[in-house]
């Protein structure tokens, strides 16, 4: 009915607005939580009344197109978005949905659980080793050309080592460590400049300028957690892949990542990490769990703008710091 649509045409301006403030100007408005549960609105509206998921509905597309400061990158492979669980049921329908519908299997899956940094994601392709060129992720199709930034990043190889094939995509995380973000905060004050809302803004900022000389005095890091396209040897599973990304020379986040077996191993590590999480030197936002088969991923497939084979088990928000 006419008051439906008008409601989603209220959350479409309202999410399209604020990818516009997040993906161009880096200064979102609304928090993640409060932004998860207008897209989620959204998702269930569409759900019940499939004509409004049009193509130029924000659930049809993935961030926002990129800035025309930087040359566009098409991705080979588009750079999917991870859907979310907020809670334990939610976590179990996920498990439940893949073993019953997708797989026709009650047997227990194994899954590959990694920290969920949260931070700028990005595709380096490297062709025979060298680091030919990077990009942000942008709308998921198209990002922005970011190679000279990119290898301003310490630690990150611009020749990989080993076994490495002849062509791959790199996707990884951008961040900033806590200690370093509060440091590059403390500078931005002083200069007189607006500090940055939270490390995620400030690593996207220091990555997407166009000045490379002002990244190299951010020390951004990075840590890589999966591929686009890969020509050579496949891995069989996720812990596999990632394994192989660290004896390439590429940071990889392997002592924080587990492989289980079964849904109630996952509850159980993600209550580890929610507990652990303010040990870490960096801000993480959740736990991303991944089938650890890579055949399976694939016979599972994808949805529109996200894999079926991962979600993200996102953190509750913090609560507002006590004053
Ligand atoms: N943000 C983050 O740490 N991510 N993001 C993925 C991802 C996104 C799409 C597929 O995998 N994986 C990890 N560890």
């Amino acid at each position: 009915d006419d008051q439906v649509v008008a409601r989603h045409k209220a959350l479409c301006q309202e999410i399209l607005r604020h990818n516009r403030l997040y993906h161009r100007l880096d200064a979102p408005e609304i928090s993640d939580a409060e932004y998860d549960q207008l897209f989620r609105e959204l998702l269930a509206i569409e759900e019940q009344y499939p004509q409004l998921a049009t193509p130029d509905s924000p659930s049809q597309q993935v961030g926002a197109e990129p800035v025309e400061k930087f040359s566009p990158i098409r991705h080979a492979q588009p750079m999917l978005s991870l859907r979310n669980v907020r809670n334990d049921a939610e976590l179990r329908d996920f498990d439940h949905s893949l073993r019953t519908t997708f797989l026709a299997r009650e047997s227990e899956l194994e899954y590959c659980l990694e920290l969920k940094l949260d931070g700028l994601a990005v595709e380096l392709t490297y062709r025979d080793g060298r680091l030919l060129q990077a990009s942000t992720r942008g709308d998921g199709i198209t990002g922005e050309e970011i190679s000279e930034n990119i290898r301003t990043i310490a630690g990150l190889p611009k020749q990989l080592q080993g076994d490495y094939p002849d062509l791959v995509d790199i996707r990884g995380e951008v961040f900033f460590d806590l200690d370093d973000f509060r440091r590059l905060n403390q500078r931005q004050s002083e200069a007189g400049l607006k500090p940055f809302a939270n490390p995620r803004n400030a690593a996207a900022g220091s990555l997407r300028q166009l000045d490379a000389a002002v990244t190299a005095e951010r020390p951004l890091r990075i840590f890589c957690y999966g591929i686009g396209r890969l020509e050579g040897a496949q891995p069989e599973t996720q812990f596999g892949l990632l394994e192989a990304m660290a004896r390439w020379g590429l940071p990889v986040n392997l002592e924080q990542t587990r492989v289980v077996r079964g849904v109630d191993a996952v509850a159980r590590r993600y209550a580890e990490i929610l507990d652990s999480r303010d040990n870490l030197p960096y801000e993480i936002d959740g736990m991303v769990i991944k089938i650890n088969d890579l055949a399976l991923q694939h016979e599972v497939g994808e949805l529109s703008r996200s894999p079926r084979w991962a979600i993200a088990y996102k953190f509750p928000p913090r609560q507002a710091e006590t004053v």
